[in-house]
């Protein structure tokens, strides 16, 4: 995250950090959330790769253990079926991780509200990005959860020529008008707005422009999850 603020400790308590597997040591890859006691959303692009993937709940300072993380590893991931990683600007960039167990819910670790289908919200709606991705352009990711204020910029402005233009589609959301933003390993977090006073996850972090995170009239996007809820149900929900 470009810009913002250190988050209150566990105040996006459905934030996970999605780690993976190299030798013998767990690494920071990508944000996620936690929708289902075994079930955590992320982006498709985090998870193209066959890897060992873990989820941490709870987290906070993602080098040091704090005592109130969970630690589960990923048993299944289900990637859109039109997600084509050779296609970012398509969409679809979202996928389902079964987790081997089911979270414990605590105050540190909770369900993230989702919107109901179809659901497109205003422009300027208050929403906070909130992961532990690189603080500036080819910086370091935060050791700490942080959080930006990316109010929504609505599809008629955020397709405008001189802002992403074609690239962005109406199953996507923009967030902020590219000042304060998202960076690589934000990826897949949530983009959590508030509707009548609660914090839901209408953004799953898909992507920046690549002259830089925080590029003016390039809002941070995400797939919008309210296009994709019969699916999550679909994949979610035992049949
Ligand atoms: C790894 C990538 C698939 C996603 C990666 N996402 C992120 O860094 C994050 F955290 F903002 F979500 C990203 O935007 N990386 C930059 C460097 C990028 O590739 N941006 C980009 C590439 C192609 C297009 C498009 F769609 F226009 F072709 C748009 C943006």
């Amino acid at each position: 995250v470009v810009g913002g603020e250190v988050a209150k400790p566990n105040s996006w308590p459905w934030q996970i950090s999605l780690q993976y597997l190299s030798g013998s040591s767990y690494y920071h890859t990508c944000g996620g959330s936690l929708i289902r006691p075994g079930w955590v959303m992320t982006a498709a692009h985090c998870v193209d790769s066959p890897r060992t993937w873990r989820v941490v709940l709870g987290d906070h300072d993602i080098y040091n253990h704090e005592g109130r993380e969970q630690y589960i590893s990923v048993s299944r991931a289900h990637i859109h079926p039109n997600w084509n990683s050779n296609s970012l600007s398509s969409g679809y960039d979202i996928a389902l991780l079964e987790l081997s167990s089911d979270a414990s819910l605590n105050s540190y670790v909770q369900l993230a509200a989702l919107p109901p289908s179809g659901q497109v919200l205003p422009n300027n709606n208050p929403c906070y990005i909130s992961g532990w991705g690189r603080t500036q352009t080819g910086g370091s990711l935060s050791a700490e959860l942080k959080q930006a204020y990316l109010p929504v910029v609505d599809h008629d402005t955020c397709s405008r020529s001189d802002w992403w233009g074609s690239t962005v589609k109406n199953t996507m959301i923009c967030g902020g008008d590219g000042t304060l933003a998202g960076c690589h390993g934000d990826s897949g977090g949530p983009l959590n707005c508030q509707v009548s006073g609660q914090y839901v996850v209408h953004g799953v972090t898909s992507f920046v422009s690549s002259a830089g995170c925080n590029t003016n009239k390039r809002p941070t996007v995400f797939s919008r999850v309210s296009a994709y809820i019969s699916w999550i149900n679909d994949v979610s929900t035992i049949h």
